[in-house]
Formats: structure tokens, C-alpha cells, sequence
């Protein structure tokens, strides 16, 4: 059973497409999302709803959104550290502000991995990310053998304070965290809901430290990983998770809305 939380955040559902669904896709996709969570009869005011879709969908998706004035947010999945120049393939933060972009995902496990980049690549998009505007959704999480060896929440915290390093309070307010560990990313093997309010609260607890307490009460961090209909009633009942960053089960229109509406599940009231 959900419990309610000693300090109420809006909780944020955001779905990260990868790179799935082309702009057609992405049109039918959203249009279905809004219709199935306005049939549902629920009160979505109390959650934010956010889609990532690629680059080449968000200019589909804000017509869409603005022309039907669609209660559902989205952004980019990543973007550049430099505001403009020779930087072949890369986003600036300034296009993704321009297209009405809310978020963007910055430091995910995938580009970590497969493009290499370091704490101080993403520390600079975070910086990016603020200076037009967006709210960063950073991400932050452990492998396997850093898991195995009890050492998550020291490199969670490690990457975290790396990525904020420098910035005062009012910048890290405006910044949300997902824990996801990489271990629990597209693989079913989700984090138990100790395991991620363990890390969650460790993420709340060293924005306490850096900037106080007002900051970190209201930071709204993320558990992503493996979530699906069946568990996110269980996660987001932990004190410190505000909310969901939702892969796989994000391109499925009844299964995000079923996320959504996590509090049905359980009739809590997280
Ligand atoms: O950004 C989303 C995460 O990588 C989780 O992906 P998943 O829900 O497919 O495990």
C-alpha cells in the first residue's frame, strides 16, 4: 500500500523513447496518450506527464501539444555542452528551448557508455541545459560489479556531485536527478523499492548538504529502470522517489498511461 509522503512533490512520469518511433510515430503515439489518460476519468493534475522522443519527432510533438493545447510536456534526450558552432551532429539547448522543450536527459547510463561521456562532459550539459532554460533530468546510477561490490550509493553521490559541482542553489532547484541503475536498464531486472529509495535518499541527502534544506525537499528525483505497470505503485510509494523515468514500457501507449496511473493500483496516495 502507498503511504503518503512527509513532503509533497509533484511527481513527474517522464517516458524516454530511445531511439524509437519516427515523427508519424511520435504524432500518433502522443495523440493516443492524451486521449487514453483524459478517458481514464483520473486526476492527472496531480502528475506531470513528459515524453523524449529523438531530435527529428519534437517539432511534430510541439504542434501537436501547443496546437491541441495538450496537458503533457516533453524534450530532448540530450544536447550539446556549446550554444552553437562547428560541432557536426550536435543539439544546441537554445533549438530544444526554441521547440518548447520543458526537460532534457543529460548523463543517460547509454550516453556514458557509448559516448563516452564523463562527469565533467555532463556537469558542462547540465550548465548547458540551465543557461536556456530547461530543466535537466540527470541522470545517475551504478554498473553491475559497482553494485556486487556495495559501492552504488559512493558512486551515485560521486557522479551526482560531480555533475552539480559549482552551482548554487537556485540552479540545482531547477534541475530534476533519476537514479537508474545501469544493471535494471532494459533488462525486466528491476531495483527492489529499498534498493532505490536507499540511493534516492542518499541523492536527496548530499543536495542537502551542498545547498540546504529548501533545495533539497523540493528536488524531485527519479527511479528508472525496468518500470512497468505491475511495480511503479511500490516505487513511488518510497519517501524519496517523486517519479519515473519509463524506457520500454514508454512506447506502449496503455502501459505509460497504466504508469501514469500508478495510483490506482494500489489506491495509495503517494
Ligand atoms: O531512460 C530510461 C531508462 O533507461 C529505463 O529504461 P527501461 O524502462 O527500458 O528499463
Amino acid at each position: 500500500m502507498a503511504q503518503t509522503k512527509s513532503t509533497p512533490r509533484t511527481p513527474l512520469m517522464a517516458g524516454n523513447w530511445k531511439m524509437n518511433l519516427d515523427h508519424l510515430q511520435a504524432t500518433h503515439l502522443v495523440q493516443k496518450l492524451d486521449w487514453t489518460l483524459k478517458d481514464a476519468r483520473h486526476d492527472f493534475a496531480a502528475v506531470e506527464v513528459a515524453v523524449l522522443p529523438p531530435f527529428t519527432d519534437l517539432r511534430s510533438v510541439q504542434t501537436l501539444v501547443q496546437g491541441d493545447n495538450l496537458d503533457l510536456r516533453y524534450g530532448g534526450q540530450d544536447l550539446s555542452q556549446h550554444d552553437e558552432g562547428a560541432y557536426t551532429g550536435e543539439i544546441s539547448g537554445a533549438f530544444l528551448a526554441k521547440l518548447g522543450c520543458t526537460y532534457v536527459a543529460v548523463g543517460h547510463s547509454e550516453r556514458r557508455l557509448y559516448h563516452a561521456e564523463d562527469d565533467r562532459v555532463v556537469a558542462a550539459k547540465v550548465r548547458a541545459a540551465l543557461r536556456h532554460g530547461l530543466t535537466p533530468i540527470l541522470c545517475v546510477g551504478e554498473p553491475l560489479d559497482v553494485r556486487q561490490a556495495g559501492r552504488h550509493v559512493q558512486h551515485v553521490v560521486g557522479q551526482l556531485a560531480g555533475a552539480l559541482d559549482g552551482l548554487d542553489g537556485d540552479q540545482v532547484s531547477r534541475v530534476v536527478v533519476a537514479y537508474e541503475p545501469v544493471w535494471a536498464i532494459g533488462t525486466g531486472e528491476v531495483a527492489t523499492p529499498q534498493d532505490a529509495q536507499e540511493v534516492c535518499a542518499a541523492v536527496r541527502g548530499t543536495v542537502r548538504e551542498l545547498v540546504g534544506d529548501q533545495v533539497a525537499d523540493g528536488l524531485r528525483i527519479l527511479y528508472g529502470g525496468s518500470v512497468k505497470a505491475a511495480n511503479v505503485a511500490e516505487i513511488m510509494a518510497q519517501e524519496d522517489v517523486d517519479g519515473a523515468l519509463v524506457g520500454g514500457a514508454s512506447l506502449v501507449v496503455d502501459d505509460f498511461a497504466a504508469i501514469c496511473r500508478y495510483r490506482q493500483h494500489h489506491g495509495g496516495s503517494a
